[in-house]
């Protein structure tokens, strides 16, 4: 790790406007820095490993989950420092300001009260070095969607999402390309945390590219395992396990992945209007056809009983990821556990409002009010002090 690449660039690069991603897009496309490296005969995990063809996509994303577990299994569980000081970069505090990490994980967690109020408030119940880490996790995920879903989505090529994966190689291995980089390109070296699930969300972006139609569930679940799954994967590390769970560590980044999944489901049922207006169907076809509706019922946007019937059936889906996911939390670290729940319910309480608006996911977007989100936190620190398995 050279901790002098990462806090050069740091000290090059104020204060970028992340969501900026013309800018990006151009300086990704422009920059002699980011020629293309190993990441280019990497391979997706899930997409193309060998041998894999015949899976489901279930089984496809399990065997990661496995992968990770394997992967962090001893460092998750150790209660001594993860990586030597050896590895760790060095800050460089200039006098009279603050340090230029400080200053670039401040930026992260600007751009997370932004973009994310929900994910901020939970952020807030952590520890200061794990929200930290997750503000830089979390902006560069959402970089991430942006490129395929924010203003400059249009000029979005699969190359520019490949520029995008070499930037990422670069940056775990220290060489980062911004401050935001620089702030992840630090939580990296902190934290156990894999490359793979970051590749993985860059495919999902992929597949936005190349897809707006999901025959079934099984290829649903595979978007949402790279949109969304992703995040929970890349968090446990983060978060930590309870070194007196007696749980698995794949269990635990089982019900991580579940909740990628459930809130990636619930996003997509309270989005549903939205997404057919810009030509996006996320809901499984064959699903749809089974019910009787199809594309043309979706566009005419009118809430039928057909369509009421069939939101009934896909809220109890999304809420079954969410109840697998619940099996975990409590695993977590204890410090942990109190935002994990509070996001897990805030998410969930979505799909209470998709059915008090009627199922009116047309027109009506589902919301959680200030006040509810704010009564949410007590039920949450009350089910995050429940004891650990035994
Ligand atoms: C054991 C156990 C349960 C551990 C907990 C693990 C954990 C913390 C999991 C978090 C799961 C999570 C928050 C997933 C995010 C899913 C999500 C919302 C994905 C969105 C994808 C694209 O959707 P779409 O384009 O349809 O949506 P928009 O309209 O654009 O919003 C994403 C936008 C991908 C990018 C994801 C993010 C920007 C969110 C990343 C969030 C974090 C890193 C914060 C996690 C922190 C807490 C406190 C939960
Ligand atoms: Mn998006």
């Amino acid at each position: 790790m050279s901790s002098v690449a990462v806090l050069w660039v740091a000290a090059s690069s104020p204060n970028p406007d992340p969501m900026n991603t013309c800018g990006l897009v151009l300086a990704l496309e422009s920059s002699s820095a980011l020629s293309l490296s190993e990441s280019e005969s990497e391979q997706c995990l899930v997409a193309h490993s060998a041998g894999e063809i015949d899976l489901s996509s279930e089984e496809k994303v399990y065997n990661v989950v496995l992968r990770q577990a394997a992967l962090v299994n001893k460092q998750l569980r150790s209660t001594s420092p993860v990586l030597d000081d050896v590895k760790k970069p060095q800050d460089i505090v200039r006098p009279g300001s603050l340090s230029l990490l400080a200053e670039a994980y401040d930026r992260c967690g600007e751009v997370c009260a932004e973009y994310a109020k929900t994910f901020y408030l939970g952020t807030l119940l952590m520890t200061p070095e794990r929200r930290k880490a997750i503000w830089a996790i979390y902006v560069w995920c959402r970089r991430t969607d942006e490129l395929v879903d924010g203003p400059n989505a249009s000029h979005i090529t699969p190359m520019a999402l490949d520029r995008w994966e070499a930037r990422l190689e670069d940056l775990f291995h220290g060489r980062a390309f911004d401050m935001l980089d620089a702030a992840l390109a630090d939580t990296v070296t902190r934290y156990p945390v894999d490359i793979q699930p970051f590749r993985d969300m860059i495919e999902g972006m992929r597949m936005d590219l190349r897809k707006s139609r999901y025959n079934n569930f099984d290829e649903l679940y595979l978007y949402c395992y790279y949109v969304a799954g992703t995040v929970g994967l890349m968090s446990v590390p983060v978060m930590g396990i309870n070194p007196k769970s007696k749980a698995t560590t794949e269990s635990v980044y089982n019900a991580a992945l579940a909740l990628g999944i459930a809130n990636q489901l619930t996003n997509i049922l309270r989005d549903v209007g939205e997404d057919a207006r810009r030509g996006r169907v996320y809901l499984p076809q064959d699903e749809l056809a089974q019910a009787g509706l199809s594309d043309e019922d979706i566009c005419a946007g009118k809430v039928t009983d057909k369509w009421r019937n069939f939101m009934r059936l896909q809220l109890k889906r999304a809420r079954m990821f969410f109840d697998e996911a619940e099996k975990g939390v409590t695993e977590l670290d204890a410090a942990s556990r109190w935002p994990v729940w509070a996001s897990l319910l805030l998410y969930r309480r979505i799909l209470d409002e998709i059915e008090a608006n009627d199922y009116n996911n047309f027109t009506k977007r589902a919301y959680v009010g200030k006040v509810k989100k704010i009564a949410a936190l007590p039920l949450a620190y009350a089910k995050s002090v429940v004891k650990v398995s035994s």
